[in-house]
């Protein structure tokens, strides 16, 4: 890698500081297949290497960085010992097992139910038409943060039946637990993050690293990192002595903690405290990380490729009700598209770009048909595998539709953002989950922008971590807009300010049901609805009305500013008593226009007079 790499691993700490190492990786290895990282470490830059390095049966262990970076007791993740693992492994297959999904699906559900809150109370006007870019105070919001916020809750729900409440409460600083037993307020995302960030700038030091580290408190950069190491500790802590607390008093509950204190037939793990501790640590960790980075990248690249969310968002309002807000797992698992798109944005974006560290055997090993001598630390980074054009032609660019077909199940055993073999993720199924429901759930109901010219922030640390991601959510529901915002308040019998265009827009024909029109207010303001009321109850939409409809109402219309996403369906919607309420005894409701997902393209408002008092106020 550099003149010097085979006397030191500065260079390599060097680049580190950099905050983009797998990036530089990969230029590199557009030379070399082979790179000389430090004095006994080095980097594979071609797919070729993945089975010898990390396949099931490679004789290659996890090197010591895991050992220096260990706290008091091994997990998962950092145990190294083969026997160990394998021992770890079983006690928490069943923690992990894909048979739980089921029941983690609805802890998910609710955390999306609560993230959506949010977005939805962030709303604005869509961009009216030909605008790309919100203005500047619409720009209200921190997705990254907020989806990080939903891992975080998720995570602590699924392993611990546990609520961190981030996302109700609307900032990450929670109690936590220091070792003498005291409580103090800590904000997780900067306990937890330093601490990645400070290892992945000195563990290349190896055997100097414990000293280094020590050492390197010195200066306040490096303290502060130590700092909120602690921090993190004692918010896990906090946790799991709240759930132990429960434990005790016999509540049971189908989750990891459980499965970690005992067997499905309840005897006893009997597993040191330390380690319980040291398993929900990493599950905490690696469990809200990187499934935070991962639906912050595949929203900006959706956002980046309109097409690409365009044809996502088919395939999933073709699956999903209209008025669902939460997509089923059952729904959206199988979906080829989605699926497509989330490894997609995995494979050019790993959250964990990190050349995962192996030592090879004693007696050496061949990697690439090249001899590699015994203890020497070899490497593949995800994002440096995943640009191999051999593999993966036009590598830096997003293509979902590599992964369509048979051709891209091909693709899988090259891909390792979850690294493979024995020691590859557990928490797959879980991140599968996640992603799938919320991006599944995100396309249906919302449109989002992005500023000009933004761009994602990364650092590299262990993982990618990402700068903020200032997306402003677009109201999809308010599919038309007249230019401004529709929230309207009701008075009294008074024809509403925005409602008169509404008004006035054309009468649609429909074809194959004669004498009926999906129709607008003034006609119904005009005529007896009872033909609409009963067109409603049997009028299906098909492709071709709604394409006529589509394609009579891209017509100009002078009062109407903005139509987005356009389709059709009947629906039952308010109208003001002058206008409606007195007529054949059908005092509530009129056959109206609906835009995508049945949400209303009409402005109705309802009236205080309304018989439901919570309907007052409402919006369409
Ligand atoms: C997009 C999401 C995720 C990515 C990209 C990811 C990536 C990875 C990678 C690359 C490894 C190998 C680490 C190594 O060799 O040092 C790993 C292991 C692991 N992951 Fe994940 N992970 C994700 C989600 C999760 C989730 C949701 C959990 C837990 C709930 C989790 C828990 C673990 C654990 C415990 C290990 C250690 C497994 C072992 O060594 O047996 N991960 N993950």
């Amino acid at each position: 890698m550099s003149p010097f790499s085979g006397m030191s691993n500065v260079p390599f700490m060097i680049l580190a500081h950099g905050g983009a190492r797998s990036e530089a990786l990969a230029q590199l290895h557009k030379k070399q297949p082979i790179l000389r990282t430090g004095p006994n470490t080095l980097s594979f830059g071609s797919v070729l290497a993945i089975k010898d390095i990390y396949g099931h049966g490679t004789p290659c262990l996890k090197d010591e960085s895991y050992i220096l970076t260990a706290g008091s007791h091994y997990h998962l993740a950092d145990v190294i010992d083969r026997a160990d693992h394998s021992q770890k492994r079983r006690v928490l297959s069943a923690a992990y097992a894909i048979k739980n999904l089921q029941e983690w699906e609805f802890k998910v559900v609710d955390k999306v139910n609560r993230l959506f809150k949010k977005f939805d109370s962030c709303c604005t006007d869509p961009l009216p038409k030909g605008q790309i870019y919100p203005d500047p105070q619409d720009v209200n919001i921190d997705y990254r943060q907020w989806t990080n916020y939903f891992t975080l809750d998720a995570i602590t729900d699924i392993g611990l039946s546990e609520s961190l409440g981030l996302l109700d409460q609307g900032h990450d600083i929670v109690t936590a637990r220091g070792r003498d037993g005291t409580t103090f307020e800590a904000d997780i995302r900067q306990s937890l993050y330093p601490t990645a960030r400070k290892q992945s700038l000195l563990i290349w030091s190896y055997g100097h690293y414990k000293l280094l580290d020590r050492l390197s408190n010195i200066i306040p950069f490096y303290r502060r990192m130590s700092e909120s190491a602690v921090k993190w500790e004692a918010i896990v802590s906090e946790c799991c002595s709240r759930r132990l607390e429960r434990y005790k008093a016999g509540e049971k509950q189908d989750d990891f903690f459980q499965s970690l204190m005992e067997t499905k037939n309840g005897d006893p793990n009997n597993l040191p405290w330390g380690e319980v501790v040291a398993e929900v640590n990493i599950m905490m960790n690696a469990g809200s990380v990187t499934t935070a980075i991962a639906v912050t990248n595949i929203l900006y690249e959706l956002l980046k490729h309109p097409q690409v969310l365009s044809r996502l968002r088919e395939e999933i309002d073709a699956i999903l009700d209209p008025d669902e807000v939460v997509a089923p797992y059952s729904k959206v698992k199988n979906l080829p598209y989605l699926r497509a798109c989330l490894d997609e944005s995995l494979r050019l974006q790993p959250p964990t770009p990190h050349g995962l560290p192996r030592k090879t055997p004693p007696e050496g090993l061949h990697i690439m048909g090249q001899y590699v001598p015994g203890n020497t630390t070899v490497s593949m980074s995800a994002l440096v595998a995943h640009r191999d054009e051999s593999v993966f032609p036009e590598a830096h660019k997003f293509i979902p539709e590599r992964w369509l077909g048979e051709k891209g199940k091909s693709l899988q055993s090259s891909f390792i953002t979850f690294s493979t073999g024995a020691r590859g993720c557990i928490g797959r199924n879980i991140t599968y989950l996640e992603q799938a429901i919320l991006i599944a759930s995100i396309v249906h109901r919302y449109e989002f922008a992005l500023p000009k010219g933004f761009k994602l922030k990364r650092l590299e640390t262990m993982n990618h971590i990402l700068g903020e991601m200032p997306a402003p959510h677009l109201r999809d529901s308010l599919s038309i807009s007249f230019g401004r915002p529709i929230y309207t308040q009701p008075d009294g019998n008074a024809t509403p300010p925005y409602f008169q265009p509404v008004l006035d827009l054309p009468a649609i024909p429909v074809s194959g049901l004669a004498g009926t029109v999906v129709t607008n207010m003034s006609t119904l303001a005009a005529k007896s609805a009872t033909l609409y009321m009963t067109a409603t109850a049997t009028f299906k939409p098909t492709e071709a009305m709604i394409k006529e409809a589509y394609a009579a109402f891209n017509k100009p219309i002078p009062q109407v500013k903005n139509v987005t996403r356009t389709s059709w369906a009947p629906n039952l919607e308010p109208l003001p008593p002058h206008m409606y309420g007195a007529q054949d005894g059908s005092d509530a409701n009129a056959l109206g226009l609906t835009g995508e997902g049945g949400r209303p393209l009409v402005v109705c408002l309802i009236l205080p007079l309304w018989p439901d008092a919570n309907q007052n106020g409402q919006v369409y």
